[in-house]
């Protein structure tokens, strides 16, 4: 930020507020989510402009066809300010790391992760929330919560088998139902509107998350009568209560940390490049985020949550528990050899250990540190990234997320592994619907790269090679 922008006289207070907001400082006190983010956006639109018109027509640096065959990897393509990704060292969001955003963020009493509710205002704002800003939210979110008895009846008529995911995406895309954007849309809002709807959906969506996961849990390993959303309590405990697990201090907390970490990841990762794809076409956010949902559920993305749990369960069925580092050894080569990947190893982007990873192992050592599970997690760590280095494909070796979360969620008895994607699913929510608020709100067009045939390469550079 320069100096000669926060010195204009005229736009001073709102320029130092973005100043503010760039800097991850604390939110001014007395202002709601909405309200801040009506000050925020005419300067972030300004913001743009100038750094469009400074640089929009500058080169980012080469294409190469690789890069076409090869998943896109490293494409400059998209702009999302709400988190990004080192190689190295991983996510930040809003400039912030997971360590301190567990330092900063406001706790629940007695708590000590962070509660998701001030993350979504980070994620949004760039701005630390105050405890009563994040109570307001944890409130708002809890009178949103109920959702239609029509998407309850499409949940309960889902046969048991039908994975969570997919009725999880079905339930998201029902709530379309009641858009507050299409409505708008239909009704001809202004395009300087949009974002003003995109909120209440994100809102909205976010809020019927637990109802929804709730019932689906409830459904399909039946636990019983579903709890109610009790209005005096945060999102995280909520959605525990929901599982049956809200009695438990521990996995409350664990909750908090989850949501916190699983939210964002940058732009280009499959859910949230997907929700902003779809979210261009103006679909609104119920439809773009069940798209998001549906990537999500990709054995590569964030079903290796379950992938990771199955794993190390067929590992344990075969060589048995606490067995050697020879025998465990022994069975990652026959994944490899098997022409599998080893699930929870690797990553598109990262080139050493998740942060969210290691976030993870930290909860563990402070709360179930003899687990045996936990103990296998962490013997495979001192394991794979040897072999996977030596089987000399894998340009990451490292373990991500997915290596450690089903390890704790079956520590406290969430032991169906295929429901976990649907605990990241409600996570992923945050980063998405924070990303279509400013994508409607800047304006943001319809996405349309361009596509080759490999005849239409082959000519380009017939001549020139
Ligand atoms: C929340 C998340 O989405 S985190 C990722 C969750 N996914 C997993 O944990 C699944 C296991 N990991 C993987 O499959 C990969 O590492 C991915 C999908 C995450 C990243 O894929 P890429 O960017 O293509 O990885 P990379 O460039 O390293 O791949 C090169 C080769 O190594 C292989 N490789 C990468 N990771 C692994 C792994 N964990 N086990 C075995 N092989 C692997 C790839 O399959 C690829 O093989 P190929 O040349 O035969 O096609
Ligand atoms: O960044 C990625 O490609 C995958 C990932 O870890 C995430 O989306 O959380």
């Amino acid at each position: 930020m320069s100096s000669s922008i926060l010195r204009t006289s005229r736009t001073k207070p709102v320029w130092s507020a973005l100043a503010r907001a760039r800097f991850s400082s604390t939110a001014p006190k007395n202002t709601t989510l909405k309200e801040r983010l009506a000050e925020l956006i005419p300067v972030e639109l300004e913001n743009v402009k100038r750094v469009r018109a400074e640089h929009g027509k500058k080169a980012f640096g080469p294409v190469i066809v690789d890069q076409l065959y090869g998943g896109m990897r490293g494409l400059p393509a998209l702009i999302w300010d709400g988190s990004v990704l080192d190689a190295d060292e991983g996510i930040r969001f809003r400039g912030k790391t997971i360590p301190e955003c567990q330092e900063l963020l406001p706790k629940a009493p007695g708590g000590a992760e962070p509660l998701p509710e001030g993350l979504f205002w980070l994620l949004v704002t760039g701005e630390i929330p105050t405890q009563e800003q994040v109570t307001e939210l944890s409130k708002d979110w809890a009178a949103r919560s109920a959702i239609p008895e029509f998407v309850e009846e499409i949940l309960d008529r889902c046969p048991p088998t039908l994975h969570p995911m997919s009725q999880f995406s079905l339930a998201v895309t029902a709530l379309n139902h009641d858009s507050a954007f299409a409505k708008a849309y239909q009704d001809g809002v202004s395009k300087k509107e949009y974002w003003g709807p995109t909120f209440e959906d994100s809102m909205d969506l976010i809020a019927k998350l637990p109802n929804i996961a709730g019932r689906i849990y409830n459904n399909v390993f039946g636990k019983g009568k579903l709890a109610a959303i009790d209005p005096a309590k945060d999102y995280s405990h909520n959605l525990s209560t929901l599982l049956g697990f809200g009695d438990n201090t521990a996995f409350v907390e664990l909750m908090r940390l989850y949501i916190t970490i699983h939210s964002d990841h940058e732009g280009g990762n499959v859910s949230a490049h997907t929700g902003k794809l779809v979210g261009s076409a103006l679909s609104d956010p119920f439809l773009a985020f069940a798209a998001s949902l549906n990537g999500l559920a990709g054995p590569l993305h964030g079903l290796a949550n379950q992938e990771v749990l199955l794993w190390l369960s067929k590992m344990q069925s075969k060589i048995g528990e606490n067995a050697s580092d020879e025998a465990v050894k022994e069975y990652v080569w026959a994944t490899l050899k098997g022409g599998q990947v080893v699930p929870g190893y690797g990553h598109a982007v990262l080139r050493k250990t998740d942060p969210r990873y290691t976030a993870q192992r930290e909860f563990a050592l402070k709360h179930l540190p003899e687990d045996p599970l936990f103990k296998l997690v962490g013997q495979i760590y001192n394991i794979v990234p040897d072999i996977l280095l030596e089987a000399g494909k894998a340009k990451n070796p490292w373990p991500n997320v997915d290596a450690h979360s089903g390890a704790l969620l079956t520590h406290y008895g969430l032991t169906q592994m295929q429901f976990y994607t649907v605990l990241f699913g409600v996570s992923r929510a945050f980063g998405v619907t924070a990303q279509l608020i400013w994508d409607r709100a800047l304006g943001a067009p319809l996405e349309r790269p361009k596509s080759y045939s490999t005849a239409a390469i082959e000519k380009m550079f017939k001549d020139k090679s």
